[in-house]
């Protein structure tokens, strides 16, 4: 089966990268890290474009977060950073919608994300993006309104670890597998929406989408 059709299997990872942008950790108070940060979300998490974010119950701040999503289409473990091309399928625009109070809790209790990243709906995708249309992923456009106002504007070349680099320590600890997708991080401009607000992103002009926000 084709990887486009593969990417939002039962059982395919999906793996998050989290602080990748200097300014992102800047603007949330936390510190650059020394290494990529990781977390994953549950498949059940994938929401296409026609259907709505529900805020999860209890939660009372609902952050957008657009990333740039990596799908893997060949299987992999410890693969060299300079093979990574090889293995990279396409790509996806991905929201890593985060429930912040929730996050904001368990960071303070030295607690795991799993709620406050992996609830149902906390993963809206575009549809597949091959990887001929994005010839260099690393100097691209990521874009986010809310109701028509500009909240997230940045590029992928100020990720602070490459996509290579992610790709290659990733598959130290996991082995990678077809339509698996890989969350890169977010840029600057995160914040809370609302139920009746209107999510719209972009990778560039390549691909947009449109999302709204329900309870
Ligand atoms: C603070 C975060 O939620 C980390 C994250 O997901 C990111 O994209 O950065
Ligand atoms: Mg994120």
């Amino acid at each position: 089966m084709a990887v486009a059709a593969k990417f939002r299997e039962i059982g395919r990872k999906i793996v998050c990268v989290g602080r990748n942008y200097g300014a992102h950790a800047a603007e949330l108070g936390n510190p650059i890290p020394e290494k990529p940060i990781l977390f994953l979300k549950p498949t059940s998490s994938y929401l296409s474009e026609g259907k709505s974010i529900k805020i999860p119950k209890g939660c009372s701040s609902l952050h957008h977060e657009v990333e740039l999503g990596v799908v893997i289409e060949r299987t992999g473990s410890n693969i060299p950073e300079t093979a990574v091309p090889d293995y990279i399928g396409g790509y996806v625009l991905a929201l890593d919608m985060t429930a912040r109070d929730f996050q904001d809790e368990a960071k303070k209790k030295g607690q795991p994300w799993t709620l406050a990243k992996g609830f149902d709906t906390s993963c809206p995708v575009s549809s597949f993006i091959p990887k001929d249309k994005v010839p260099n992923p690393q100097n691209i456009q990521l874009w986010l309104k809310v109701n028509g106002a500009t909240k997230q504007d940045g590029n992928t070349k100020d990720m602070i670890f490459s996509i290579p680099t992610l790709v290659a320590y990733i598959s130290q600890f996991f082995t990678l597998e077809p339509g698996d997708v890989i969350l890169t991080g977010t840029p600057s401009g995160v914040g809370p929406t609302n139920p009746g607000d209107t999510i719209q992103c972009g990778l560039s002009d390549v691909v947009t989408m449109q999302f709204t926000v329900s309870k």
